[in-house]
């Protein structure tokens, strides 16, 4: 079994523990339920950045990236830096991450939220709504196209951005369908881990123009994002990067004055 599979399967039986925990009209209850979305697709389409910075203290690839910021000062502190939205780690087991990361990123931050999970149910997507998210992330590798249709539908009836994930042209080919927003491109492949920014620019062309095109993993300096720029990426997903130093807001700050420049 792969790690992916691994992921999957751990995370079917969370959510089945999850359910039975809270009830789908609890989650409605929350008071983030009312809260209008902000969109991190439109963000992006006029941003001359487009960052989207991570909140990730480990990960099945590296292990242990930094388990001592705290995510209220990652939050405050991306939004200081300028980024376009912050993406939150939600899943615990391999990641490190929490529900709680996205509650507490919400109340330190007015920034679009992408909540990254491996979602494979809709209450996934109520939770994500219910705890502050204002994007979710959809990752085809793991999903039918019957199951990305289902829950890029649900997602934008919750008035939460989609953020559809592929890694190589089958996945991309299964997956095009209106109700997605942004096209992300993992340069990591969650098989083997392998990383190569040549995966992101060899889909570029594939991907139709009406979806704000996403580089995501192993976006470690400015050249890698000028070297993206020509193939038409618009939001370039950064998480270890910054997480790995001691501030990962000032980092973040620095890294987007040079691109800037
Ligand atoms: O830390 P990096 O290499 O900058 O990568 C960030 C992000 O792209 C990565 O965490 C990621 C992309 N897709 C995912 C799906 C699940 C978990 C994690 C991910």
């Amino acid at each position: 079994m792969n790690i992916l599979d691994k992921i999957t399967a751990d995370k079917r039986t969370e959510v089945a523990l999850r359910k039975s925990l809270i009830p789908i009209s609890q989650l409605e209850q929350s008071v983030l339920f009312e809260r209008p979305t902000v969109s991190l697709t439109e963000k992006l389409k006029t941003s001359n950045t487009g960052i989207i910075a991570e909140h990730k203290r480990r990960s099945p690839s590296k292990s242990v990236i930094n388990q001592n910021l705290n995510v209220n000062d990652v939050a405050k502190g991306y939004e200081d830096a300028g980024v376009c939205g912050m993406s939150v780690l939600t899943d615990g087991k391999y990641f490190g991450g929490s529900l709680d990361d996205l509650l507490l990123a919400r109340a330190s931050c007015n920034l679009p939220l992408l909540r990254k999970e491996f979602i494979i149910d809709e209450y996934q997507l109520l939770e994500a709504k219910a705890y502050g998210a204002d994007v979710i992330l959809l990752i085809a590798a793991i999903l039918t196209r019957d199951e990305i249709k289902q829950f890029s539908e649900f997602a934008k009836s919750l008035h939460l951005d989609v953020l559809l994930e592929v890694h190589n042209e089958e996945e991309l080919n299964k997956s095009i369908m209106p109700s997605l927003d942004m096209l992300g491109v993992n340069n990591r492949n969650l098989k083997t881990f392998d990383v190569s920014l040549d995966t992101s620019k060899s889909l570029s062309a594939l991907i139709p123009d009406d979806f704000v095109k996403v580089s995501e993993s192993g976006i470690s300096n400015i050249e890698a994002i000028k070297s993206l720029q020509p193939f038409g990426y618009q939001g370039f997903l950064i998480g270890e990067n910054f997480m790995k130093t001691d501030n990962a807001g000032e980092s973040a700050k620095i890294f987007i004055e040079q691109l800037k420049k």
